[in-house]
This record gives C-alpha cells, sequence and structure tokens, in this order.
C-alpha cells in the first residue's frame, strides 16, 4: 500500500514556522484535496515529502520510506510542483525524453503521455511559446511520466481553460479509481468539491481537518430544507404548531432552518399539504471552508463591513 505520511512535520524559516507539527496520512483509491489560505503550508509539505526541503522535525513518507530513499522515485510518485519549471528552450518531447532517459521509463511513455495530457500535436514546439495551461498540461505529463502509484499536484487547474478543467476532474478520478494516491491542492472550491473524495485543510501550518468531504460538509452545516408548495398559508400554520418557521426566498421557494427534508416530508404528508419541491440545503465546500479557516487566514482583506464597523 503506497500511502504518503506525515508525522509530526515541522519545517521552519527563520522565525516563520511554516509546518507546524503536521500529521496525516494520504490513502490510496481516492482523491485527497489539500487546502488552506495562503502561506497555510501546503506547498511547504509537498516539498518536504518529495525531499526538496529539510525538515526542522518529523518525518514525510511514501510507501513507509522518504523520498530519496527510493531507487526509481519517478516511478513512484509524480509531481507537479512549478509548471514554469521546463526550459524553454526545449520541446515537451526533448523534456520528457530526457526525464525518462535519467529515470529508467521506457520511451515509449513520452508519446503516451503527451497524447494524455492532449499535447500529442505539439509535442515538438518550444516550451517557450506554451500558454500557461499548456505549461500545466506538460507538467502533468511529466507527472504521470512514470506511471506512478502516486500523483501530487500543487493547484493543477491553474491556468486551464474549462474543457482542461473537466478533463484534469476526470484525470484526478480515473487514476484514484486505479488505485493511486491522489494528493491535490486547489483554492478553487466547487473545483475541489467537484473531485475530492477526502480532505486535508492546513491554516498556518497545522492541521484543521482530515476527514472525509462528506463529513466535512455535514460538520460544518446546520440541517436547512428549501421547498415550494401550492399551499403556502397552509404550510406556514403547520410549521408553527410544530415550532418553525419557513421564510419565502426571492426564488418563492421556502427556506425552513433546523430541519431535515425528512422532518418536512412527514409533516406535510400527515397535514396533506401539496408541495411541488423539497429538498435539504446543502453546504457547499466554500461555506464549510471558509468558516472553517476565518481565523487562519493571515492575508484576508477587510471588507467594507469591517472598515464601517472598525
Ligand atoms: N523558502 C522559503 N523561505 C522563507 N519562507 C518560506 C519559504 N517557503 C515558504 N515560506 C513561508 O512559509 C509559509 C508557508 O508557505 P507555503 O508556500 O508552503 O504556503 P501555501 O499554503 O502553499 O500558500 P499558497 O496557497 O499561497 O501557495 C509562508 O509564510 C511562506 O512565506
Amino acid at each position: 500500500m503506497t500511502s504518503i505520511d506525515v508525522h509530526e512535520l515541522t519545517k521552519e524559516y527563520g522565525a516563520t514556522r511554516a509546518v507546524d507539527r503536521l500529521s496525516f496520512r494520504v490513502r490510496p483509491g481516492r482523491v485527497t484535496g489539500f487546502l488552506g489560505p495562503n502561506g497555510a503550508g501546503k506547498s511547504t509539505t509537498m516539498r518536504l515529502v518529495l525531499g526538496l526541503d529539510r525538515p526542522t522535525g518529523g518525518s514525510a513518507t511514501i510507501g513507509g520510506r522518504p523520498y530519496a530513499r527510493h531507487t526509481e522515485p519517478l516511478r513512484t510518485v509524480g509531481a507537479l510542483l512549478d509548471a514554469q519549471a521546463a526550459h524553454g528552450s526545449r520541446t515537451p518531447r526533448s523534456h520528457l525524453s530526457a526525464l525518462a532517459a535519467s529515470n529508467g521509463i521506457p520511451m515509449s511513455r513520452v508519446r503516451t503521455v503527451l497524447e494524455e495530457t492532449g499535447l500529442g500535436d505539439v509535442g515538438a514546439r518550444r516550451i517557450r511559446s506554451f500558454s500557461l495551461g499548456m505549461r500545466q498540461r506538460l507538467g502533468i505529463a511529466a507527472a504521470l511520466l512514470g506511471d506512478p502509484q502516486v500523483v501530487m499536484l500543487d493547484e493543477p487547474s491553474n491556468g486551464l481553460d474549462p474543457e482542461g478543467i473537466i478533463w484534469i476532474r476526470e484525470l484526478m478520478k480515473l487514476l484514484a479509481s486505479e488505485g493511486r494516491t491522489v494528493l491535490i491542492s486547489s483554492h478553487l472550491m466547487n473545483e475541489t468539491a467537484s473531485f475530492a473524495d477526502h480532505l486535508v485543510v492546513l491554516g498556518r501550518g497545522r492541521l484543521l481537518a482530515d476527514m472525509p468531504m462528506k463529513d466535512f460538509l455535514d460538520s460544518r452545516s446546520r440541517p436547512r430544507v428549501r421547498l415550494r408548495t401550492a399551499e403556502p398559508g397552509r404550510l406556514q400554520s403547520a410549521l408553527a404548531s410544530n415550532g418553525l418557521t419557513g421564510i419565502q426566498a426571492e426564488d418563492g421557494r421556502w427556506v425552513i432552518d433546523g430541519v431535515t427534508a425528512e422532518a418536512i416530508g412527514a409533516i406535510a404528508a400527515h397535514e396533506r399539504i401539496h408541495l411541488l419541491e423539497l429538498a435539504d440545503d446543502r453546504a457547499t465546500l466554500e461555506q464549510a471552508y471558509l468558516d472553517l479557516t476565518a481565523d487562519d487566514t493571515p492575508f484576508a482583506a477587510s471588507t467594507t463591513r469591517d472598515r464601517q464597523e472598525a
């Protein structure tokens, strides 16, 4: 089993503690979203896992061994940290061929990953002419070159067009369904919600959450129901006699706080109230994330309201 294990990991840069006694495990077979405000320590953690930086304390291992002790690291871990890393005077084909040659990876993989990442037609073009999105695809191609068990990508959707964003989402899910360990950092909450099964959230270098996406959303949202009815007057009296209040939203639907769709369905059935629509209103990942990290966001801009209150 090739998991990523971070144990009591700490990294100090002078007086800055970028990573603070961090412990978590990234398991195979699912996509783990790696979230946190700017400066929370996500990139530093990824660099420490890849042995690109030395921890001040603690350990980071892949499949039980530090990155440097893997004999064929690119066949074990594929990573994208910086899409600008490839030299501009090279072509994707020469860049990937050099990586393959120096890591004992068959040359046939170069063509495969170029096709997989949509770069098949531009394999011979100079990288300096590439857009950010194309560089991003090339970085992902390099990460997949060794057909690795573990894939770690820092902001992979950066610069991708809508088609590219859908592609990366499907790719992440596919890699996890093949039993690989997939860790993806992102600031795009809708994106992360669309592909992550599990979340690890950092704030100021510390672990704020490590749980399945569903549990994260459930733990940070109060139950709330949205419904439409042809009998609003009867609904309101039924709610009142059950100690509940409904508020009509601008779209004409009713919103009832502190209750589930199941409970409202039972009340409506008992009172024979005609409902046209009934659903639990779940918190979005963005709402849940902002709620969790509110106190750990060092670079939050003050809003107009903050300024008025000050
Ligand atoms: N090489 C370095 N030298 C000094 N400080 C650093 C270095 N690398 C990171 N830091 C500091 O460590 C902290 C964590 O930075 P890091 O880049 O890991 O955060 P992040 O969560 O990836 O942020 P972002 O979302 O903005 O990319 C920040 O305070 C940053 O300024």
